[in-house]
């Protein structure tokens, strides 16, 4: 059996121009449009790249984009205070602090200054907490948009065995919040487990969020399973894999994300939904 493609690309594409109809709807209205917050902090590549589509897919939803960008030597009080002052600006609806910050500033502190209701990205632990206890406000991207291709996938979750391999804050411990809010029974995995392998072998459901390339065996997958690669390596030749070995677990698989154009642009995608959410609009 060759797995269906979870095409993420695809699926995200369209929330976006959903969403951009939606805009279209609140402008005639005379309302003013989402607002989203950006803050880049430094000159990291990568996070320039994100930061540079997460505005490209602002200006697709009609969201409006609030650029920040600052030099590395920004001081942690010089940050709080830009985040304090997003905090009391009415025309700002959602803050999004490009993550890791340099190594001086305490991201946690920064995290933790955001407005949970203007929280875009769901790390605060106010949203996390009310993942927890199953009454979800923003729910963190990456997890959420997985949750919405497992729904793409038109398969009965519940009562489903799920491995998350993995324990972040960011990724792998909400992720596993969302699969048990859906009623799958969960196991988070992490570099203190025993015997991953087998793990994962049971696993009807297998999230792989490491940041590894490779490291979750493709025959490792039980055969039918539902494949999720949170993974984004970069290559020495510049191109990406992700967490699991793509070509084999596809022939055990019966959906995988691909890498890219998987979870990645679901991320994105889950992003803008938030924005819209965090400005006070239903979906
Ligand atoms: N405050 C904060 N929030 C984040 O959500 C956040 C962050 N900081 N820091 C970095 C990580 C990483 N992340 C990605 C989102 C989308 C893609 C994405 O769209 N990837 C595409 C293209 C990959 C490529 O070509 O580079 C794909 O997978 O197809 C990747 C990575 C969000 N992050
Ligand atoms: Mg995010």
């Amino acid at each position: 059996m060759s797995a269906r493609i979870l095409d993420g690309k695809a699926v995200a594409a369209r929330i976006i121009e959903q969403l951009a109809q939606q805009t279209e709807r609140l402008t005639q209205a005379g309302k003013r449009p989402p607002a989203l917050a950006v803050v880049l902090v430094g000159e990291d590549p990568a996070s320039a790249i994100y930061v540079r589509s997460k505005k490209q897919d602002c200006a697709k939803s009609g969201i409006r984009s609030i650029s920040h960008e600052l030099p590395a030597s920004t001081s942690q009080e010089a940050l709080l205070a830009l985040v304090h002052s997003l905090n009391a600006d009415p025309e700002v609806d959602g803050i999004l602090v490009q993550l890791p910050l340099p190594a001086h500033i305490d991201a946690d502190a920064i995290t933790a200054a955001i407005d949970p209701a203007k929280d875009v990205d769901g790390f605060h632990s106010y949203n996390i907490g009310r993942l927890a206890q199953k009454m979800p406000t923003l729910r963190p991207c990456t997890p959420k948009g997985m949750m919405t291709l497992l729904a793409e996938t038109g398969e009965n979750l519940v009562g489903k065995d799920a491995v998350v391999v993995g324990a972040s804050n960011i990724v792998g411990r909400p992720m596993a919040l969302e699969l048990l809010m859906a009623r799958c029974t969960v196991t988070i995995c992490h570099s203190a487990t025993h015997d991953l392998p087998a793990k994962v072998r049971g696993a009807d459901i297998v999230v792989a969020a490491v940041g590894r390339p490779q490291f979750v065996k493709g025959d490792w997958i039980k055969p039918g399973a539902i494949v999720l690669d949170v993974g984004i390596n970069r290559l020495d030749d510049d191109r990406i894999t992700g967490d699991i070995e793509y070509e084999v677990a596809r022939e055990r698989a019966s959906w995988i994300t691909p890498v890219p154009g998987g979870v990645g642009p679901m991320t994105r995608a889950s992003l803008m939904e938030n924005t819209f959410i965090a400005a006070g609009h239903t979906l």
